[in-house]
């Protein structure tokens, strides 16, 4: 059964931003997420190492694996390919939309003004990243814009912790946030996985509303 995008944000609370420097950490890295029920993965393109990365955590019971820092038409097919089932990009172009039809892998774009979101959703897009979230005015940006654009669902990522996540999830309009807050680098360099599981318990056990 494959899941729509709006599915796969209701059943996350939080999807965790991923940078693998690392191959060798990806699989324990996200068995280590799944185990403590953070099962929604999303691993950029920050490093050289994303592909490879989804390629292995894909493998891993019950992980749903995204593709983040989307930002070139040719990535998508190559990400579809290897695993992942959406894609989430920092911003919204003619390019990534077409490339987004193409190879038929789903997009969260990223959005920032109430223009930027009006353009999504005349290009079909009703699942919407806030980015930066924070900066770009955080809970409240996200009720004001509630009220004119009823219709959008957002992921606000971005400046985002387990302290701030609740009131975010508060928000009607907000299915799940996004954060890199789960996987310090230094827990992943000193592999101290049971670390990263307590992370994604405290997170996962974070509801909406
Ligand atoms: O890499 C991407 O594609 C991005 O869009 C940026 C990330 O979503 C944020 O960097 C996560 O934000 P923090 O939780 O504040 O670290």
């Amino acid at each position: 059964m494959t899941m729509s995008l709006l599915d796969i944000m209701r059943s996350a609370s939080v999807i965790p931003v991923i940078a693998i420097d690392d191959p060798a950490h990806a699989v324990p890295l996200a068995r280590a997420l799944v185990a403590g029920g953070i099962c929604v993965l999303e691993v950029t393109l920050r490093t050289p190492h994303g592909l490879g990365a989804i390629r292995a955590m894909a493998e891993v019971p019950g992980a749903i694996l995204g593709v983040g820092t989307l930002t070139q038409p040719d990535e998508f097919a190559a990400a579809r390919d290897a695993g992942a089932v959406f894609g989430v990009s920092p911003g919204l172009t003619p390019a990534l939309i077409e490339a987004s039809r193409k190879s038929g892998l789903a997009l969260l774009p990223g959005v920032m003004t109430p223009s930027e979101v009006m353009a999504a959703r005349e290009a079909g897009f009703r699942q919407l990243k806030l980015f930066p979230a924070v900066p770009a005015g955080g809970v409240g940006m996200l009720n004001a814009i509630g009220g004119p654009l009823p219709d959008v669902t957002f992921c606000p990522t971005g400046g985002i912790s387990i302290d701030t996540a609740p009131k975010f999830l508060a928000c009607k309009n907000v299915a799940c946030v996004g954060g890199s807050w789960l996987t310090p680098k230094d827990a992943i360099n000193a592999g101290d996985w049971a670390h990263i599981t307590e992370l994604a318990k405290a997170a996962s056990a974070l509801r909406v509303r």
